[in-house]
């Protein structure tokens, strides 16, 4: 039988950029696995999208970070991200002796979808559900299932939304009051000189971003990160699938990269 989870899991935050890196996603998929520590995992995969799109001849258009996403598109975007993104992270843990089992963010009433701007279409921010919601979600971690969360939801009509899976990752973290980490290919947040940042503020991060340092997908990931630290009372941070470092910080507990607190 599985451990019973007490303590809050950590959220995952996975970005498109890391779902190739199968190699790194094993080896920290394992260690959290030894070190008995829970975890769960939402993903996106804006470069899986943006490439479909390009090769069906539709247009890739982003506004303030968030793609538009027009309704007759969004069977194309949701079976990219909670199709072929979805399988290919299960194909990494099922690798790694794990339970993967796919979830879209509405799932089991994780998530409820708040549309954004009609401008972008069927585009969405999240609220995270209920106690209720968050048991369920919980009993699938205790039954030994590991929760692959994609950035697609449905509303109360059962319509399709595209929600940034920075987004997403907040309102899962915020609904297991969990500790999350963003993992992307960029070792952080950098500053002017392509250093990295060890720690932000709320203070410091508006400052840099109306220096123009944090820009584009930076702005809408700094700020999920400092509004589920907040949420949370946990900090959050922003590292690379690629840093050797990750998978050992992780599993006992310390976090890479920039840490955000809200
Ligand atoms: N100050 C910054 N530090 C690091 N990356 C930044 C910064 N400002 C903008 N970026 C850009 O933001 C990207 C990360 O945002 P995004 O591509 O939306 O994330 P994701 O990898 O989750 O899709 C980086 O790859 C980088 O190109
Ligand atoms: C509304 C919106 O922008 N949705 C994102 C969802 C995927 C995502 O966020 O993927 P990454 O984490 O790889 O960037 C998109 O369609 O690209």
């Amino acid at each position: 039988m599985e451990p019973t989870i007490n303590a809050a899991p950590l959220v995952i935050k996975l970005s498109g950029k890391a779902l190739g890196a199968e190699p790194e996603l094993e080896r920290l998929f394992r260690a959290l696995r030894s070190a008995g520590r829970a975890f769960l995992l939402v993903h996106g995969g804006g470069v899986a999208v943006d490439r479909l799109m390009t090769d069906l001849g539709h247009e890739v258009k982003r506004v303030r970070g968030l793609r538009v996403s027009p309704a007759e598109e969004m069977p194309l975007i949701a079976g990219a991200l909670a199709g072929t993104c979805s399988l290919q992270l299960r194909g990494a843990a099922v690798r790694a002796g794990l339970l993967p089992l796919g979830l879209a963010a509405t799932d089991g009433g994780m998530c409820r979808v708040v549309p954004e701007d009609p401008e972008l279409g069927r585009v969405a921010k999240t609220q995270a559900g209920g106690v209720e919601d968050r048991g369920r979600l919980l009993s699938l971690l205790n039954a030994g299932w590991l929760p692959v969360i994609s950035s697609v939801g449905l509303d109360s009509e059962g319509r399709l939304w595209n929600i940034n899976a920075d987004d997403a990752a907040l309102s899962v973290a915020e609904l297991l009051g969990a500790p999350l980490i963003f993992l992307s290919d960029v070792k952080g947040v950098l500053d002017g000189e392509k250093r990295l940042i060890p720690e932000l503020t709320p203070e410091s991060t508006e400052a840099l971003i109306r220096e123009g340092i944090i820009t584009a997908g930076m702005t809408v990931k700094v700020h999920a990160a400092l509004s589920a630290s907040r949420a949370t009372g946990a900090p959050v941070s922003i590292a690379s699938i690629f840093d050797d470092a990750v998978p050992e910080l992780l599993s006992v507990g310390k976090f890479p990269g920039t840490v955000c607190r809200g």
